[in-house]
């Protein structure tokens, strides 16, 4: 087992990082009064952590005895039937989904899926009424029409079922659906909370660390905790024992797009945007999701850049990254924002040099 998962906390109790809204969570489970929930914070902040460690808190053991499954659905619309195939992980308690997968046609997820799953209430031996929880994953994705669907789930079926919500980014979120949750900010841990985490895996597994190795790991890192992990347990793959100057490890995928970024400053041509997709396809293949592939290769683009440029080029790759939200074929967009930018930088050296 990954390090990530070996020592993701189980309970709100053993949870260290994020302690002062573990304990507030706690007091909210023992008052029997859960309302909807949404939290919301970067990427390896701790927000899945927090949610299970609740339902646990919530419902127990039984929580985390989980069942994935792939399931076909078919829905009515009108004249047509829609085919949406969609992965649940599932327990006698709650339902976990992604209802963005289903693309544009997440509108009819939330509108038949959801709330078939939200109806149905349990009860337990006693014959006392309980709620089910529906844990929905980046609900920043979901489309307005699809937003509006899960505002009324949530106001009808607020008897049966409690939904929590989870994202990165609370400004894509309708203000309709926020103002119906208790929103929970999950920041970024410290450099030094990452480093206390770092050290707390290095005692369990008996591991000798050289000073200020974490520290290292944990700045590169960029604040996120499961990047951290992974790149301890990376370096600790490439050598051990651990040396003095060791570097800390960067990701694979992260090189590669670093690679592409160096590629298309070097040269802006037919030839170089061909090649350039073939890597880009690579990257989409191993399951890199294309909005990261962007996200990190303006980063990249935006270390090599004058600064005269770098306003024009964000311009542009928002605007790309939108147009990717809109259609279907990431890679169309990902090579048409390269295209702009090769023309963009193949005019600025003209200009500047002739
Ligand atoms: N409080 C904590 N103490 C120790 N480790 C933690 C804590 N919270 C999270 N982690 C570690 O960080 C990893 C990432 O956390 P988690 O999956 O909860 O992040 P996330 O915010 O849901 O990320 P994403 O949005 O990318 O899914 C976990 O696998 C776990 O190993």
């Amino acid at each position: 087992m990954l390090w990530v998962d070996k020592y993701r906390p189980r309970s709100l109790d053993k949870i260290s990082v994020h302690r002062e809204i573990a304990n507030n969570l706690k007091n909210l489970v023992s008052e029997h009064d859960c309302p909807h929930l949404l939290f919301y914070g970067p990427s390896g902040a701790g927000k899945k952590t927090l949610i299970m460690a609740l339902l646990k808190q919530i419902f127990g053991p039984g929580a985390e005895k989980v069942k994935v499954e792939n399931k076909p659905w078919k829905i009515e619309a009108g004249t047509r039937t829609i085919d949406v195939e969609l992965t649940t992980v599932s327990s006698n308690h709650h339902v976990e989904l992604n209802p963005s997968d289903a693309g544009f046609q997440d509108r009819y997820v939330v509108q038949e899926i959801i709330k078939e799953m939200a109806k149905s209430r349990p009860i337990d031996v006693n014959g006392t009424k309980g709620f089910k929880v529906l844990v929905l994953n980046e609900v920043d994705k979901l489309s307005k029409e699809a937003q509006h669907s899960l505002r009324r789930t949530m106001e009808i079926y607020s008897g049966a079922c409690r939904i929590i919500l989870c994202c990165d980014s609370v400004s894509k979120v309708l203000e309709a659906v926020r103002s119906r949750c208790l929103n929970i900010r999950i920041n970024s841990p410290s450099k030094e909370q990452i480093v206390d985490v770092l050290e707390y895996i290095a005692k369990k597994e008996g591991l000798q660390l050289p000073m200020g190795f974490t520290g290292r790991i944990a700045q590169q890192s960029n604040r996120n905790l499961r990047r951290a992990i992974l790149c301890f347990e990376a370096c600790k793959v490439q050598q051990y024992p651990f040396t003095d100057n060791q570097p800390a490890q960067t990701l694979d995928w992260e090189q590669y797009i670093s690679e592409i970024a160096s590629d298309i400053v070097n040269e802006q041509s037919p030839k170089r945007l061909y090649m350039v997709r073939g890597k880009i396809y690579e990257l989409l293949v191993n399951c890199i999701p294309p909005e990261v592939v962007l996200k990190r290769l303006l980063f990249e683009l935006m270390k090599k850049l004058d600064s005269e440029l770098k306003h024009e080029v964000c311009h542009w790759a928002a605007y790309y990254e939108h147009r990717m939200r809109l259609g279907q074929k990431a890679i169309f967009h990902l090579e048409a924002f390269i295209a702009k930018f090769m023309s963009i930088y193949k005019k600025f050296l003209i200009a500047t040099f002739g």
